[in-house]
């Protein structure tokens, strides 16, 4: 069988230093050439799931020749916390990590964000690679330089913009992927469908059952389609200037609900149900047709992931929203849809039609 590899190239554009996101199979040969001639250190940050995986690229890279070590952090979003960032510095500076040493963070989103994160605080940045091992990481979280950590008072609240120098997306990695984690990521696979490329959605619609599986038909083209769609926002809006703010779309609500469930919802989770409010606050402040409004229910409900959250929590999630990021002052801004495709933002909303929508939402 051929080994197709597929290469996306991100940045390049307003002066950030363009790399490359590989996906295909068995792609830890490129690891070394990312890695560079001048790292003589590497350091493994990866999950306790990914314990074995961890230690297979740490001896590997250790016959390659490197002080290689690994450094293993929790599962999910208990890794983004302050304490294991500052576990993972400790481990840097006993290793004697320089600036010419290299960060390898493997695993879902939760860990490609501390790995980003700590490479880009260690000696005021070091370089990283992802090697995101779920749709989601794969397709969102290791792509852009977003990095960061959680703090009690909300979402990705402290973090840097610092892209890695290279994304190696091996297919292989997903058929270990529980399914909750597996349908989590493909909120934000339907979320790159609905602000920029509906294919996405007809390959999904399709047949909803097989795209919640890696051994579903269109797998590998809804995952490139994905990054494609990222790779080109990114590329020309890096820090959020605007542009990028249309990633954002389901996050509002999606983070406040993260939150208020102290984090231990999945991601992907709370994006589905945030969409789901986004598309009513289109569709309540007029912008959005019925039929794409509808289309969110049923392409999300198809796949397993939830519309739905408590409706009495909207005076907290209303709370929690005030520190989004996209929030100035104490204006709320929301991405909405001004139609398929056609992402653009909401500022200030009247809070009688921020409720209606969450009145679709709240059960
Ligand atoms: N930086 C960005 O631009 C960006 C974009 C989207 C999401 N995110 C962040 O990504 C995080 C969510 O990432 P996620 O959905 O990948 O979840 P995750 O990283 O929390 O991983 C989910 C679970 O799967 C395990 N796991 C990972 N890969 C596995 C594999 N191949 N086999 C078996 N188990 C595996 C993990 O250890 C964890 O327990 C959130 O914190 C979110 O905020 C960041
Ligand atoms: O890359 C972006 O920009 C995004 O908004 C992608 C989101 O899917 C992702 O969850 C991101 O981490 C959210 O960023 P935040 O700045 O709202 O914390
Ligand atoms: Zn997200």
């Amino acid at each position: 069988m051929v080994n197709e590899v597929t290469r996306i190239q991100v940045g390049g554009t307003a002066g950030s230093e363009p790399y490359e996101v590989l996906v295909g199979r068995q792609l830890l040969g490129e690891l070394a050439g990312l890695i560079g001639p001048k790292a003589k250190r590497v350091a493994v940050i990866h999950p306790e799931a990914l314990a074995e995986t961890g230690d297979a690229l740490r001896a590997d890279l250790a016959e390659q020749g490197y002080e290689a070590i690994a450094i293993q952090v929790p599962n999910a979003e208990e890794a983004k916390t302050a304490e294991v960032a500052a576990y993972c510095w400790k481990a840097l500076g006993q290793s004697g990590f320089t600036r010419t040493d290299v960060i390898v963070g493997v695993g879902g989103g939760s860990s490609t964000d501390l790995a980003g994160f700590v490479a880009a605080t260690w000696l005021r940045g070091v370089r990283w690679v992802a090697i995101p091992t779920t749709v989601l990481a794969m397709v969102d979280a290791a792509v852009g330089g977003k990095t960061g950590i959680n703090t009690a008072e909300g979402k990705n609240l402290v973090g840097a913009f610092h892209p890695p120098v290279g994304v190696l997306c091996d297919l292989a990695a997903l058929d270990s992927l529980p399914v909750n984690d597996y349908v989590s990521g493909l909120a934000e696979v339907i979320k790159a469908g609905f602000i920029a490329d509906p294919a996405i959605l007809d390959l999904i619609e399709e047949d909803p059952q097989a795209a919640r599986t890696p051994a579903g038909p269109h797998t590998a083209e809804l995952i490139v389609r994905s990054i494609r769609v990222k790779a080109e926002v990114v590329s020309s809006d890096l820090k959020e200037a605007g542009l990028r703010e249309i990633l954002n779309y389901g996050h509002t609500l999606g983070h406040a609900i993260e939150k208020n469930e102290r984090y231990k919802w999945r991601h992907g989770a709370a994006v589905a149900v945030g969409m789901h409010f986004a598309a009513e606050l289109g569709r309540l402040a007029g912008r959005l047709d019925d039929a794409t409004a509808d289309r969110h229910r049923t392409i999300l409900e198809a796949v397993g992931l939830p519309l739905h959250y408590r409706y009495d929590q909207w005076p907290k999630l209303l709370e929690n929203m005030k520190v989004d990021k996209k929030s100035r002052g104490d204006l709320l801004r929301f991405i909405v849809l001004d139609g398929l495709a056609k992402p653009t933002v909401l500022e200030g909303p009247d809070p009688a039609v921020l409720l209606a929508a969450y009145g679709e939402v709240g059960e």
